[in-house]
């Protein structure tokens, strides 16, 4: 499914209604219906409504569940916020056949919350610039203070489609039925906190509409793509087939990232394990990784790389002295696909030209504070685009960027987007991303497709911590072992 921004939607409406033919009216009238078949569906013993319609295409909507509920003998009771001359184009042409029909109106009134059990918010929807100002404010205000269960057409009054910082006074909904594509700001915090329970219904819009006007593709990524794209092994296999990776991970300090990192790779597939470590740290980290293989950090690294089919770099590492020259080596001479993380991130930044000039796959995994250190701003800057960020930095540097947080997306070199829809907050603490460097080095060793790979590991990353949830384990007590230990549970359940 093809998320969009607001912008994008609107461009597709044009070409829709003056390249295709297709009238305005007609969308607005199944978008309404649409809404209205989900409403009848979840509120069937009685429920009063009270539709609340603004002057734009969203309030166009509201006539149209307003006409449709009414003919389904529904209770409903229809309150315009702006004076009726406003309306104009399609929403006044339905909120002529609602009229026509036989059906009233009245200017908005807060007494009328009284006699509601839902409010639809058919306020404001794509077509929201900037701060919310009045009368909306004052209404959105008045719908929390009711405390009655919100409806939201397309989007919660306020939050734009984009992905950008949440206006003041946005309306919390408890439901949101949108209209044809995901809106960008439902796949970003705290925006997606206020859509509640989300559905998107299709309103007749071709796919050819998409094809030809947005360029951008942010395309989810669930679980039937990556069982689509899952590798089974041959009977005939045998361990070399599967990829020898190399992992350099770990330092005195911080031993448990290796055998994390290690242990996950072990147990996604990985063929043979190489962990690249101080020799002081390799007894502790074999102990918890005894199907690996052990290499001192502290000998020549070209004989640890060259027989390798992909590497991972960085959980753990610490990297103080030796770090850059082993990171600037794997990236100008290592010929398979190359996972930086964590400690090897903190360096990358000086090497972005060297990055830009490697001809194999370079994959980076940071968490919003590594990819805000990477461009040199904020964390808080990176989370209000995050969309922008990951794909601008993966064009630019043709790289492939992992920016891990609810939503983790992936961007490829050509600057598309996959936004993965697995996960939960059990995986926001230490450990975690070292799992996932595991998967992930397992997942594009041996593979020319590399994004579908990575969004894979992705989802199977969340996925394993999804299935844990589920299960009884609580989120607060979730860890890295646990994670590993469920993975061929998670495997057998989604391959
Ligand atoms: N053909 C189309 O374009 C279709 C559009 N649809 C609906 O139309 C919506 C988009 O319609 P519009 O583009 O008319 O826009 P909206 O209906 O989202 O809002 C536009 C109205 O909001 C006001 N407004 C904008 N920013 C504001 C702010 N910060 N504070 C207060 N008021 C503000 C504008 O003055 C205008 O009256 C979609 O979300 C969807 O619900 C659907 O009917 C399907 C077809
Ligand atoms: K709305």
């Amino acid at each position: 499914m093809q998320a969009v921004t607001g912008e994008e939607m609107g461009a597709v409406d044009r070409y829709v209604i003056e390249t295709l033919g297709y009238p305005g009216a007609m969308l607005m009238e199944n978008a309404g219906r649409a809404v209205t078949e989900r409403l009848l569906h979840y509120y069937h013993t009685g429920e009063r409504f009270l539709i609340l319609i603004g002057s734009g295409n969203n309030g166009g909507d509201g006539f149209v569940i307003a006409r449709t509920l009414k003919d389904a003998k529904r209770e409903v009771h229809v309150c315009l916020i702006p004076p009726e001359e406003k309306f104009k184009g399609d929403a006044k042409l339905h909120k002529n056949l609602y009229e026509n029909a036989g059906y009233t109106w009245t200017s908005y009134d807060p007494i009328y919350f009284q006699k509601a059990d839902i409010v639809i918010d058919a306020l404001l929807g794509t077509g929201i610039s900037g701060d919310i100002r009045e009368p909306y404010s004052n209404v959105i205000e008045a719908i929390t203070n009711a405390e009655k269960t919100v409806v939201s057409v397309d989007l919660p009054s306020g939050i734009p489609g984009d992905e950008t910082t949440v206006p003041e006074g946005s309306l919390q909904a408890d439901r949101t039925i949108t209209l044809q594509q995901p809106k960008l700001s439902y796949y970003t915090y705290p925006a997606r906190d206020y859509y509640g329970e989300t559905e998107v219904v299709p309103i007749g819009i071709p796919p050819t509409a998409f094809e030809h006007t947005v360029k951008t593709k942010r395309n989810v990524w669930s679980a039937s793509e990556t069982a689509n794209h899952w590798q089974p092994w041959a009977a005939s296999s045998h361990k070399g087939n599967h990829g020898k990776v190399g992992i350099i991970a770990g330092s005195e300090t911080m031993p448990g990232a290796a055998a994390i990192a290690a242990g996950a790779a072990v147990k996604s597939g990985a063929g043979l394990t190489t962990i690249a470590t101080p020799q002081s740290v390799i007894p502790m980290v074999a102990a918890h990784v005894p199907e690996a293989t052990y290499f001192p950090r502290e000998n020549e690294i070209s004989s640890f790389y060259e027989n390798k089919d992909g590497i991972a770099v960085g959980p753990g590492t610490g990297f103080d002295t030796d770090g850059p020259e082993i990171l600037t080596e794997l990236i100008e001479n290592f010929e398979g696909p190359l996972v930086v993380d964590a400690d090897g991130l903190h360096q990358l930044a000086e090497m972005l030209d060297r990055v830009r000039a490697r001809k194999h796959p370079l994959i980076i995994t940071p968490h919003p504070g590594e990819m805000a250190a990477l461009i040199g701003s904020s964390p808080r800057d990176v989370n209000s685009r995050r969309f922008e960020v990951a794909a601008s930095f993966a064009q630019e540097h043709g790289i492939y960027v992992v920016l891990k947080g609810p939503y983790t997306l992936v961007a490829t070199p050509e600057g598309e987007i996959w936004i993965n829809d697995s996960g939960n907050a059990g995986l926001a603490k230490g450990g975690s991303g070292d799992v996932l460097t595991g998967i992930v080095l397992a997942f594009v060793t041996k593979t020319n497709n590399i994004q579908p790979a990575i969004s894979s590991a992705v989802y199977m990353h969340g996925y394993t911590a999804d299935y844990l949830l589920e299960r009884g384990v609580p989120m607060e007590t979730m860890n890295a072992m646990e994670m590993i230990q469920a993975l061929p549970n998670s495997f057998r359940e989604i391959r």
